[in-house]
């Protein structure tokens, strides 16, 4: 999706709890062989959506911003959010004061908070009675239902909520602009967490632990080794292709500095993302999760957090902003830091 103009990025935030599990912490059957991370961020009790709450209020503080000022308040997750039949946006919306903002759940597995995102910054473009937006995310990934670090191939799971604030308004002083999100899909790819598992009638009625690794295998062995690798490799080239042609970019251009990776495994960023990434931008790749985990829908907002805390920004400059989802879906945001004048 091509903005006709940037649309301000007022904050971004990530809320992550304090603790960081080590892979040694783990009993000893749940210890993962290859951990690819230091650590990863465990709520001990606060839900997703609670987590959203904390990051959201942070967000509205920093831009200065009353949730009752918000128009849209949209709102991701990829796990259980804590109530069997429930809408946390409109939870996180109540807790922030938003009353009159429109709470809309968005969901797209891991790439949920970058459709957000996406969807938002249309809506905004699309509505000039609509000028304030808040993309939350909220995930949780606690025992007994999931095993964090062993549940999945290619990425372990940390804890996290995130918020960014969008504003079409024309007098807006953004931290950074957001010139366009590419996203592209591969519907042949959901039975990749779905395997040959018939339709059950509740959650975790066939097995009490997710098992992503079981609907991997079930689905990969049908087909060719490389098949994955090949439609990934394929994919991302595209996303990034895509977005820097919408944002009137090359992949040298000087100007473009960053390029912030989805938070994975480290055999899956070696192997995968960062010899793709150095054949298409000169960008330096930026790898925010070796102690946090993949956060859920929230990669992409907390690579924008990250980006304004570690200020890997200087005015003019640009990054991109990747993420990806099962289902699959890959996108990559092109943002940049305002010149000094703006
Ligand atoms: C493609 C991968 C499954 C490959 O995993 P590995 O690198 O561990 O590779 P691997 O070769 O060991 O394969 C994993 C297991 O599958 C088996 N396997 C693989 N291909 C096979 C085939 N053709 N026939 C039979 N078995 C096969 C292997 O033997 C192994 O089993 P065994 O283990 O028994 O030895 C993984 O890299 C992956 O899932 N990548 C995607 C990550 C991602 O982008 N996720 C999206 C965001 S997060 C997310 O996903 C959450 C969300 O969106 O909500």
């Amino acid at each position: 999706m091509r903005t006709r103009e940037p649309v301000a990025v007022m904050a971004a935030t990530r809320w992550l709890p304090a603790h960081r599990q080590q892979p040694d912490e783990v009993e000893e059957a749940l210890r993962p062989a290859d951990p690819g991370y230091a650590a990863l961020a465990v709520s001990e009790s606060l839900s997703g959506p609670e987590l959203a709450v904390l990051a959201g209020r942070d967000a509205l503080a920093g831009a200065g911003w009353d949730g009752a000022d918000l128009g849209l308040l949209f709102y991701a997750w990829s796990h259980y959010q804590g109530h069997d039949f429930w809408s946390p946006a409109h939870y996180v919306a109540d807790r922030l004061g938003a009353n009159t903002a429109l709470p809309l759940g968005i969901q797209q597995m891991c790439n949920g908070g970058a459709a957000a995102v996406q969807t938002a910054a249309a809506y905004l473009r699309g509505d000039p009675g609509c000028r304030r937006a808040l993309i939350g995310t909220g995930d949780r990934f606690a025992e007994p239902g999931f095993r964090r670090w062993t549940g999945d191939y290619g990425v372990a799971y940390g804890d996290a909520g995130t918020a960014v604030l969008l504003s079409t308004e024309a007098e807006a002083r953004p931290r950074l602009w957001l010139h366009t999100i590419a996203t592209v899909a591969t519907p042949e790819l959901e039975a990749m967490t779905r395997g040959d598992d018939p339709a059950s009638p509740a959650p975790r009625w066939l097995r009490g632990t997710i098992d992503i690794r079981a609907t991997k295998k079930a689905f990969l062995r049908r087909l060719p080794r490389d098949h994955y690798a090949t439609i990934e490799r394929r994919k991302v080239t595209e996303v990034i292709t895509t977005a820097l042609a919408d944002a009137h970019l090359t992949g040298d251009e000087p100007r473009l500095t960053r390029i912030v990776l989805p938070r994975f495994h480290s055999d899956t960023l070696e192997s995968a993302y960062r010899p793709l990434v150095a054949e298409l931008t000169t960008a330096a790749p930026v790898d925010f999760g070796r102690d946090t985990g993949h956060l859920g829908a929230g990669d992409l907002a907390a690579g924008l957090a990250d980006l304004l805390g570690e200020s890997l920004l200087a005015p003019g400059e640009f990054a991109l902003v990747l993420s990806a989802g099962v289902g699959f879906t890959w996108s990559c945001a092109v943002v940049s830091r305002p010149e000094r004048t703006e």
